[in-house]
């Protein structure tokens, strides 16, 4: 068995720039917008560079991640498994994103920004979808913005998840909260994943585009005016956040919170939005401010990485839980989703 879906593995890995491509296209070409062309232009120089070649046919066993410190240590401070890191130094890492579901402006075509809007049904709908396609990828560590968006949609998935974790949301607003949200039971943290919500995922400041009508605001200042205000790199909306500010705390973030989990082994899972997303995967894709304008996400399709000694390889999006390939991308998720079919049957 183990050997069988490791072979899926290579197999998956020989064909990978072939998948990733079409499978994108296809999930992104699908929605109502998609992850143009320009993206997959990096991806093939990637390719050439050779992150995509044989270093994926040599993966090295590495633990079954299912091994969690206290979680209030592991969210207090990234850095604590510093101390493991030599051992865990080759080790890879999952990283999904996840754009939120459907909201209810984005259903109304408003601009949303920082306001707090939730999902419409159709979101519910989106982020129980996304959870399904990710079901069989272990995730250790939840990232989420400060909006409810972001964390429904998280939440929303994790319903999905095969391995039925409780995410667990950190309180560490105050010392009191987190004394309080505290939990005294190591099987239970064991049986926990935390979730840690923080504004600098947050969508991007509209400033005062936020409540307009994104079509009537393109009637009235025109289509070129809004088009630079939604994607130009470093045009601000009108007392908001161009992208570049945006991606100076969102990447910021990453750089000091998130990558360190993934370099310690742990599988990450971050739910946030358009332009919080777009910044993170220009950092990820290495893509230049000219290329980002054209990168577009759908709500509610997962994106994987897996990070690799510093590196990070994009993966496409799992078409869904019973397709081979999305666990065999790696023979550590290979022997995971083994793991998992041994415990149900
Ligand atoms: O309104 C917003 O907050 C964002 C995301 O919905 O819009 P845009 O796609 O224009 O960046």
């Amino acid at each position: 068995m183990a050997a069988a879906v490791f072979n899926q593995s290579i197999g998956a890995s020989q064909s990978l720039g072939h998948f990733n491509t079409s499978g994108l296209h296809q999930e992104f070409g699908k929605g109502s917008v998609r992850l143009i062309s320009k993206a997959f232009e990096v991806d093939v120089g990637l390719s050439k560079r050779g992150c995509y070649n044989s270093s994926q046919r040599n993966l090295s066993i590495i633990r079954a991640s299912t091994s969690q410190t206290s979680l209030i240590d592991i969210v207090s401070s990234p850095s604590h498994n510093k101390s493991n890191d030599s051992r865990k130094k080759s080790g890879e890492a999952a990283l999904i994103l996840i754009r939120h579901g459907e909201s209810l402006w984005n259903e109304k075509n408003l601009f949303t920004g920082c306001v707090d809007v939730p999902l419409t049904k159709k979101g519910v709908e989106e982020a129980i979808e996304a959870g399904k396609r990710i079901s069989n990828i272990p995730i250790d560590m939840i990232y989420t913005s400060a909006l409810i968006r972001a964390q429904m949609t998280a939440m929303l998935a994790m319903t999905q998840h095969r391995r039925k974790k409780v995410p667990v949301i950190m309180h560490n607003e105050s010392e009191q909260a987190t004394a309080w949200s505290q939990i005294f039971s190591e099987d239970t943290k064991k049986q926990s994943i935390p979730v840690v919500a923080d504004w600098r995922l947050n969508e991007r400041m509209y400033g005062e585009l936020q409540g307009l009508n994104k079509q009537e605001t393109a009637d009235r200042y025109g289509k070129e005016q809004v088009h630079e205000w939604r994607r130009s790199y470093d045009v601000p909306p009108p007392n908001g956040e161009s992208l570049e500010m945006c991606a100076q705390r969102a990447v910021a973030y990453f750089k000091d919170q998130i990558e360190p989990q993934l370099l310690a082994g742990k599988n990450v899972m971050i739910a946030a939005h358009g332009n919080s997303l777009r910044s993170i995967i220009m950092y990820l894709d290495k893509l230049t401010s000219q290329e980002v304008i054209s990168l577009e996400l759908s709500t509610g399709i997962p994106m994987l990485y897996i990070s690799k000694e510093g590196k990070f390889i994009r993966r496409g999006s799992p078409a869904g839980p019973a397709e081979a390939g999305v666990y065999a991308y790696t023979k550590k998720l290979a022997l995971y989703r083994q793991k998992l079919d041994e415990m149900v049957h």
